[in-house]
C-alpha cells in the first residue's frame, strides 16, 4: 500500500521525505519495527514513545508519525546522512488520535460496514452488550462483540488488554467481523478509551449510557468526576441515536450534553405506571414497570412490563433489579432494528451473561450465582436485589485483590457484614500477599458489624463448604471473579472458574444423595 492511501483523514505536517512512498503496516510499539513498517510515536503514561525512535530506525522502519520534533533522536539513530534523508516524519497533534485515523484506513474503514452499537457507563456495559448481543442472534444476526471479556466472533473470543482496546486492534478486529459475515458490532466504551482517542474517527449508529457514578478517578485515569462524566457523555455526541438511562441521577445533565436524536428509558421500582407520572422531566420513552421477582425451581429472574414507544411483557432470566435497567437499554435498542418480539423475548428468558449475575445452579435446595461485584459499591446492590427474592439465607462468599486499595477491604467487609446472612471470606486474586493477611483486613472491618463470618482461604474450600452446608432456600452470591479464569498468586495465573468448581460441587452433591 501507498502510505498516502492512509491519510486522507488525517491533519499532518510533513517534516521530511515523501508520502508515496510503501507501507505495510502500522505498528505503535518499538518491539514491532521492521521495513515496511509505520511507527506512531506516543506519549503514554509511563513512557514517550518517541524514546524508541532510534530504536526503530535502527530496525529498518522508515516511516514516523510524531508529535514533537524528534532531531535529536535522528542524530542518535545511527543511519547515514542519505539514509536519514529517505525517512519520512510526519508531526501530529494528537498520535493516538492519529493512530485511531491511520488504523480505519490501514484496515478499510471497517467500522463502516457494520451497524456500529457502543455502550457506555460506569456499571453495566458487559451485561449489556451482552443481552444486545444474545436478542440479535436470536434474530439471526451475526454480530461481533468488544469488551472486558474479550473481542468475541462467532465462537472465537480473543482476550484483550483493555475493555475498549486500542484503535488499531479494535480496526483490525472490526475488519475480522466484516470478513466474517457480522453485520453488527456491539462494543463496551470506557471513558479511558474515549480519552485515549482510541474511538476518534468512529461514527456510532446507536450509542447507549447506562449510569454514571464516582469510579476510575486517580493518577493514571481520570483527575475528577467532571472529567470522567465529560468524557462518558462524549458517546452521546458520537453517535447518530442515543439512549440514557432517565433513572441516572447524572440524566439531565448528561441529556444537555449530548448532541444525538435522543432517547431515554427507565425503570419503575415502585410499579407505578408511565400515566402517573407527574413531570415531563420524569417521563421515559421506554419505561418498565411491574416489575416482579421470580425464584422458581428452574427460573431465577425478573417479569416485567415494557410500555411507552415500544410494548412487551419480558421474562428476564438474570436476576436483579439493576439487570432490568441493562435489560431496558438492550430492548430499547433493538426496537429500533425492527426485530420480532417473540425473538427478543426468547433470548432475554434464556440470557446467560458469563460472570454476570450468572445462575450456575438452583434447585429447591439452593440457588447458586457467580457475579463480579469487586467493590463495595456493587456489592452492596447485588446484595440488596438479592433480597428481593427473600431467600432462607443470602450467604456471600468473596476475598479482595492483593496488591490494591486497602479501602475495598474494609468497606466490602463492611457490606458483607451488614448485608448477608453469612459471609465466607476467602482467596481473590491475592497477588504478592498472603491471602491470610487480606481475609485479615476484611475481618477488621466485618467484625465491627456483628455480622456473621467464617474464613476459608482456599477459595475452592470455600465454595464447596457453602454449597455442601447450604440449607434449602439458600441463595450463595459467589463474587469478585465473575468471568476470570484464573487466580493470581505470586504472579503466577493458575486455571481456577468460579463457575466450574461449583458445577463440580454440585454433581458431588448430586452423587452424595444418590448414595
Ligand atoms: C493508563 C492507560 O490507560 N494506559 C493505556 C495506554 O498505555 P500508555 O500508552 O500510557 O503506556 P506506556 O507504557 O506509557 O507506553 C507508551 C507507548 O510506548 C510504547 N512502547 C512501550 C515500550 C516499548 O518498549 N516500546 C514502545 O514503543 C507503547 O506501545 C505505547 O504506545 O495505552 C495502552 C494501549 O492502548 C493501554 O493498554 C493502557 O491501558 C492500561 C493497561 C490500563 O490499565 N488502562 C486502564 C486505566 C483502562 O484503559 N481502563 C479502561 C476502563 C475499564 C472500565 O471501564 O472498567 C479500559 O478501557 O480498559
Ligand atoms: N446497571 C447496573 N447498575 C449497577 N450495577 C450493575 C449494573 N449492571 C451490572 N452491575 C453490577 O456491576 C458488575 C459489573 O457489571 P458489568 O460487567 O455488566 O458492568 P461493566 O460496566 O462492564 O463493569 P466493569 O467496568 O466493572 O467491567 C456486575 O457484576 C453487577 O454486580
Amino acid at each position: 500500500m501507498v502510505l498516502s492511501n492512509w491519510l486522507n483523514e488525517l491533519e499532518y505536517t510533513l517534516i521530511q521525505g515523501n508520502t508515496d512512498i510503501q507501507a505495510d503496516e502500522i505498528i505503535y510499539d518499538s518491539r514491532k519495527a521492521g521495513p515496511g513498517t509505520v511507527f506512531v510515536a506516543m506519549t503514554g503514561t509511563r513512557i514517550d514513545a518517541h524514546c524508541f525512535i532510534p530504536d526503530v530506525l535502527k530496525a529498518g522502519t522508515r516511516i514516523l508519525v510524531t508529535e514533537r520534533s524528534v532531531e535529536v533522536e535522528m542524530e542518535a539513530c545511527g543511519l547515514t546522512g542519505e539514509e536519514k534523508k529517505q525517512v519520512t516524519i510526519l508531526r501530529v497533534s494528537d498520535a493516538r488520535r492519529a493512530l485511531a485515523l491511520l488504523s480505519a484506513a490501514r484496515f478499510g474503514y471497517p467500522a463502516k460496514k457494520l451497524t456500529m452499537i457502543g455502550v457506555t457507563g460506569t456499571k453495566g456495559k458487559t451485561t449489556t452488550t451482552h443481552m444486545i448481543k444474545a436478542i440479535l442472534e436470536a434474530a439471526g444476526k451475526k454480530v461481533g462483540l468488544i469488551g472486558t471479556t474479550g473481542v468475541v466472533i462467532g465462537d472465537h473470543v480473543t482476550p484483550t488488554m483493555n475493555t475498549t482496546p486500542e484503535s488499531y486492534e479494535l480496526h483490525k478486529a472490526f475488519a475480522q467481523m466484516a470478513e466474517a459475515g457480522c453485520t453488527h458490532a456491539v462494543m463496551e466504551v470506557s471513558s479511558q478509551g474515549i480519552k485515549m482517542h482510541r474511538v476518534d474517527g468512529i461514527l456510532f449508529d446507536y450509542g447507549i449510557f447506562t449510569n454514571i457514578s464516582p469510579d476510575h478517578i486517580g493518577p493514571d485515569e481520570h483527575a475528577d468526576f467532571e472529567e470522567y462524566l465529560y468524557y462518558k457523555t462524549r458517546l452521546l455526541t458520537n453517535c447518530r441515536v442515543g439512549l440514557l438511562n432517565a433513572n441516572d441521577g447524572h440524566a439531565e445533565a448528561v441529556k444537555k450534553t449530548a448532541s444525538c436524536e435522543l432517547y431515554t428509558y427507565r425503570v419503575d421500582a415502585d410499579g407505578s405506571e408511565e400515566g402517573e407520572r407527574k413531570t415531563e422531566e420524569e417521563k421515559a420513552d421506554f419505561t418498565a414497570s411491574h416489575i416482579r421477582y421470580v425464584s422458581e425451581p428452574d427460573f431465577v429472574g425478573t417479569k416485567f412490563r415494557i410500555s411507552g414507544k415500544y410494548e412487551m411483557k419480558v421474562r428476564l432470566g438474570i436476576p436483579g433489579l439493576f439487570n432490568v435497567e441493562n435489560a431496558m437499554a438492550a430492548v430499547s435498542l433493538c426496537s429500533f432494528l425492527g426485530l420480532g418480539r417473540e425473538r427478543i423475548s426468547h433470548a432475554l428468558e434464556h440470557i446467560r451473561v458469563n460472570g454476570r449475575m450468572e445462575i450456575v445452579y438452583t434447585s429447591s435446595r439452593c440457588t447458586v450465582l457467580v457475579d463480579y461485584a469487586h467493590n463495595a459499591v456493587s456489592m452492596e446492590s447485588l446484595l440488596k436485589t438479592l433480597r428481593d427474592y427473600h431467600p432462607r439465607r443470602l450467604v456471600c462468599i468473596f476475598g479482595c485483590g492483593g496488591n490494591r486499595s486497602k479501602d475495598r477491604r474494609y468497606s466490602m467487609g463492611e457490606i458483607g457484614g451488614r448485608l448477608a446472612d453469612l459471609s465466607i471470606l476467602t482467596a481473590d486474586n491475592s497477588r504478592y500477599e498472603k491471602t491470610e493477611d487480606i481475609i485479615a483486613d476484611i475481618r477488621g472491618s466485618i467484625e465491627k458489624t456483628g455480622g456473621k463470618f467464617m474464613e476459608i482461604p482456599d477459595r475452592r474450600e470455600a465454595i464447596r463448604y457453602g454449597i455442601l452446608n447450604a440449607q434449602p432456600g439458600d441463595m450463595i452470591a459467589v463474587i469478585g471473579k465473575g468471568h476470570e479464569d484464573y487466580q493470581e498468586i505470586d504472579g503466577v495465573r493458575h486455571h481456577f472458574l468460579d463457575r466450574e468448581v461449583i458445577e463440580e460441587t454440585v454433581k458431588e452433591l448430586g452423587e452424595k444423595e444418590k448414595e
